[in-house]
């Protein structure tokens, strides 16, 4: 995808992620790799009015280049890029499900999102919960980069989802499927709930490898 298209589809997958109710007002960031620079969404912007000038470009070390100054969340988008090498996107939403199972006292800081449906595994895999940190503080960094080997989507605590992938389609599908997963498991607690076992589990993750 040439530059002129990247920014396009980030503004156009911004709109669509604000105009579902994902993420509201300035909250939420996305950014994208490529082999010569970074693009990404500028601090304080409402993700459903974005700007294809003034998205921030960011050099492969991540210096601002040009467009306005860029999400303050880069040491924890970076973090991704640096801990997986195959990440070519980064979103962060503050969608309604999983920032509440990021609150919840009882959620399982090593899988908080339970495998109820495939597509979860397929997409998404085991989601933990990093330990609170302040927005746009780089403390995040070796909290992220302690688990990003393992883990393509995480939950940061009391604050929101947070999902790489190799493309930016890609890491919007993720971050859906881990928003859709969490309402699911919150809709069902307190109900008898038949979880996806170990052996189906296996076969998901053996037949659909997450990258
Ligand atoms: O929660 C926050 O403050 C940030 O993580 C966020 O979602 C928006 O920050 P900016 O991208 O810097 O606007
Ligand atoms: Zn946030």
């Amino acid at each position: 995808m040439n530059e002129a298209a990247l920014r396009e589809a980030i503004v156009r997958w911004g709109k669509s992620l604000f105009e579902r109710g994902l993420t509201a007002g300035s909250s939420g960031n996305i950014s994208v790799k490529t082999t010569d620079f970074y693009l990404a969404t500028p601090t304080n912007s409402c993700l459903g009015f974005l700007d294809p000038e003034r998205l921030s470009k960011l050099d492969s070390d991540g210096n601002h280049l040009s467009g306005d100054a860029p999400t303050k969340e880069l040491p924890l988008h970076f973090s991704f890029y640096e801990k997986r090498p195959q990440t070519g996107a980064v979103v962060h939403l503050h969608s309604t499900y999983a920032t509440a199972l990021s609150c919840l006292a009882d959620t399982d800081p090593k899988d908080a999102i339970p495998p109820l449906t495939p597509y979860v595994v397929m997409r998404v895999g085991k989601v933990p919960v990093v330990p609170y940190t302040r927005p746009g503080s780089t403390d995040v960094k070796p909290l992220i980069a302690e688990i990003a080997g393992e883990h393509s989507a995480v939950l940061l605590e009391n604050h929101g989802p947070i999902v790489s992938a190799t493309t930016l389609d890609s890491a919007v599908f993720a971050i859906e499927e881990l928003e859709e997963a969490a309402k699911l498991s919150i809709i069902t607690r307190g109900m008898k709930v038949r979880q996806l076992n170990s052996e189906q589990i296996a076969d998901l993750e053996k037949h659909f490898k997450l990258r």
